[in-house]
């Protein structure tokens, strides 16, 4: 199971430090929404050129626009794109067609899709590599929200997928168990006191697992 790594912050000198520090551990990633809205692509840019032996994952968060949307975080340097999986079937069409020309790929992210399972099929069948099976903030804020839930669609949708919704050191060998290809982690790395240190303990918890 590979590693990604949000950069959920505001800057682009924050998520370099970032980068810098939890590098070492990381196998992708990722450029987080906020991000890119408060920063643009030259976020995109930055990170490859400081890491280009990484996977970097522009967290778009398409809605429409797919292929010029995807094809715009490709040039700035993206190797995964995000669409929702609650766009139109033409979208993700379109940033798959995009993706194809970069010889990249586009990550359907699920976050607000009711029926995770079929919709996580459909997109692979419209040519996502991977679909994410997500909570988001605002979700994992409600109570009663339970990672277990996303689990349990993954395994069952039966295609490669990746967990993001506040997967932290208690939990990622639960994710690694339901067959995840990718665990995201987010707050868990850039809240912690020590993110490289934090980092480091997750790739630990997930070779362990491996063996
Ligand atoms: O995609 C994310 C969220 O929608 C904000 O853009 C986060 O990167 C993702 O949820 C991972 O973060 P944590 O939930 O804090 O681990």
């Amino acid at each position: 199971m590979k590693l990604q790594v949000a950069m959920d912050l505001l800057t682009v000198e924050d998520a370099l430090l970032l980068a810098g520090q939890v590098a070492e551990y990381v196998d992708i990633i990722e450029l987080g929404t906020p991000l890119i809205k408060a920063a643009g692509l030259s976020a995109v840019t930055a990170i490859k050129a400081a890491h280009p032996d990484k996977i970097v994952f522009a967290d778009m968060k398409t809605m429409d626009a797919g292929e010029l949307e995807a094809d715009i975080a490709f040039r700035a340097g993206a190797d995964l794109v995000s669409i929702l999986g609650s766009a139109d079937d033409s979208t993700i069409a379109g940033g798959v067609k995009a993706a194809r020309a970069h010889n990249k790929g586009i990550v359907v992210d699920l976050i607000g899709v009711a029926d995770k399972v079929t919709r996580a099929k459909e997109a692979r069948a419209l040519g996502a590599k991977f679909v994410e099976f997500h909570a988001g903030l605002d979700e994992q804020a409600q109570p009663g929200h339970d990672l277990g839930g996303l689990l349990t669609a993954g395994e069952e949708a039966r295609v490669p997928f990746s967990v993001a919704g506040g997967v932290s050191l208690d939990t990622i060998e639960s994710v690694q168990r339901a067959g995840a290809d990718v665990a995201v982690i987010g707050r868990s790395v850039h809240s912690a006191a020590d993110p490289a240190l934090e980092a480091k303990k997750l790739r630990a918890a997930i070779s362990s697992s491996n063996s």
